[in-house]
């Protein structure tokens, strides 16, 4: 399995307000490349956060690279996987809809009532107690045939991927803006690390829009 976490921020490093908004923080020429990613993903992750906050469709939007994917025996769309260890995936979000496969990882601590809401428009993958057990969540996804995985955010998930060792590559859009605000999300939040910081190798950094592409990959620990 291959994790590419991809996200824009802004220069001070937020994914959104601190009324987690979405915010149009890369330009037109940044979202056909997310969209080529997509393309080139087996799946989309995204914590219930996101699905909470932007509700996001998490297709792919050229109809040419939907196209492509069919003829080499691909569904037009990735799968779109959404970690949400109780079950608060609204029934009507976006990302539930026939576009694509949808997986929720949830944990045990979802009730039977949430299970059934959601049971006719997604798969179900429980893994963990109160939170959902990332290793074991991935370890699932990779036996259903999802081998290489994009993660579009939030902070508290791509934190938690990083925590558990399970990225490989990271992606960020860097865009000409301030947003400020202690309590806005950034690219990782979660608890934080105290030591052993995950390590970065730059590979690339291309200029797009007002803005920049880096991409890392992640040092072994
Ligand atoms: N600028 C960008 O590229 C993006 C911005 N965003 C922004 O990020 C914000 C949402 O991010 P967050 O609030 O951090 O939510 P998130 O999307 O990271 O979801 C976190 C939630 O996932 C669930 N979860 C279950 N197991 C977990 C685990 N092991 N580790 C972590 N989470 C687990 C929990 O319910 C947790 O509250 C929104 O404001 C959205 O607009 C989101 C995606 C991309
Ligand atoms: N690449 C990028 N640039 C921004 O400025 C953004 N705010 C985001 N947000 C991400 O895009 C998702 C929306 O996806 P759909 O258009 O609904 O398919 C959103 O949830 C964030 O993950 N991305």
């Amino acid at each position: 399995m291959h994790v590419v976490v991809n996200a824009a921020m802004s220069a001070d490093g937020k994914l959104s307000s601190r009324r987690r908004e979405q915010i149009a923080i890369s330009g037109e020429a940044d979202f056909e490349r997310v969209d080529r990613l997509r393309a080139d993903s087996d799946a989309v992750v995204v914590g219930v956060g996101t699905v909470l906050a932007d509700d996001p469709h998490l297709t792919v939007k050229d109809e040419t690279l939907r196209g492509q994917r069919r003829e080499n025996d691909r569904p037009a769309n990735p799968a779109r996987v959404i970690v949400d260890s109780s079950g608060r995936t609204p029934p009507d979000a976006a990302v539930l809809d026939d576009a694509a496969t949808t997986y929720v990882c949830l944990s045990e601590a979802a009730s039977v009532e949430r299970r059934a809401a959601l049971a006719d428009r997604a798969e179900l993958v429980t893994a963990g107690d109160e939170r959902v057990d990332l290793l074991r969540a991935f370890a699932t996804l990779q036996e259903q045939g999802l081998e290489q995985l994009m993660v579009e955010g939030g902070g508290e998930l791509i934190f938690s991927l990083f925590e558990a060792g399970l990225v490989d590559e990271l992606r960020v859009f860097v865009g000409p803006k301030i947003i400020g605000g202690r309590d806005a999300p950034t690219l990782a939040d979660g608890e934080g690390f105290v030591a052993d910081f995950p390590s970065l190798d730059l590979e690339s950094v291309d200029r797009l829009d007002d803005g920049v592409v880096l991409t890392w990959r992640v040092a072994d620990r």
